[in-house]
């Protein structure tokens, strides 16, 4: 079943277009990597899905509900409620600690410091930092920083999770594990993962890839791109072991 619906985005910066009429439908519980050529339009394709970013044309629909024409204030509670974003720099508050900003996305929800602080630890936990929950962002190191800012994406249990370029800072070891964390986070809570990425390594996670050209939808399948790499085979394998 659909949750995600986009039909005929388009996009400009001034003069130059990043998307020209982009239609896609993301099915519940569906790992996607949008993946292509720099500047074909990716991100903005991301921030638009995630209600970032408002498109010139076309329509956004979420579980049901149009998404492109709310507020800036009903876009921003929804994103609060249903959505995690992830960014290749993470953007941890500096000033406060991993569990502190791990927790910040409930307490803003409203929950109490106590439970907030409780379920943060969870989430460190399971991504494998729940001995940095006391450090500051600027004490650990930058796979560390990036599964802290993994764990305040999901914290809230989102239907969603948009991620940009989520490993495009760490080495690839530090990447391998995070990818490998969240691909079996997101299929346990059954989250739909959006990931833009210009890595076929990174893709080879995902169920299907959107292949992205000149702001168009270029292809849509399973290793579309002919990435058929070994992550691509071993993940396909290990789905179907599942
Ligand atoms: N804030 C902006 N102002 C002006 N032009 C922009 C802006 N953001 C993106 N663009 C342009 O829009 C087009 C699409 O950019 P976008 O960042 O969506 O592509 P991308 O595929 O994510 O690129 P990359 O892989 O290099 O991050 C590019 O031509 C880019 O230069």
């Amino acid at each position: 079943m659909t949750l995600l619906h986009a039909r005929g985005l388009e996009k400009s910066y001034g003069r130059t277009p990043a998307l020209r009429g982009v239609s896609l439908d993301i099915a519940h519980g569906e790992f996607v990597a949008v993946t292509g050529p720099s500047g074909c339009g990716k991100s903005t394709l991301l921030h638009s899905l995630a209600g970032i970013l408002a498109p010139d044309a076309g329509e956004v629909h979420f579980d049901g509900r149009r998404l492109d024409d709310l507020t800036e204030d009903a876009r921003s509670r929804l994103r609060r409620t249903e959505f995690g974003v992830l960014f290749q720099f993470g953007g941890l508050v500096a000033e406060l600690t991993a569990a502190e900003n791990v927790a910040l996305p409930l307490l803003l929800g409203g929950r109490s410091r106590r439970e907030a602080r409780t379920t943060a630890l969870t989430w460190l936990e399971r991504l494998g930092v729940a001995d940095v929950a006391d450090s500051l962002p600027g004490e650990t190191s930058g796979g560390q920083q990036q599964r802290c800012a993994a764990a305040r994406a999901l914290v809230t249990e989102p239907r969603v999770l948009f991620a940009d370029e989520p490993t495009g800072a760490l080495d690839a070891l530090a990447g391998e594990q995070l990818l490998g964390l969240l691909s079996r986070l997101t299929r346990e809570q059954g989250t739909t993962v959006v990931l833009v990425t210009h890595e076929p390594r990174v893709a080879g996670y995902a169920d299907r890839e959107i292949v992205l050209r000149d702001g168009e939808v270029d292809s849509t399948g399973l290793g579309v791109t002919g990435f058929d790499t070994a992550a691509t085979r071993l993940t396909a394998g290990n789905r179907g072991a599942a």
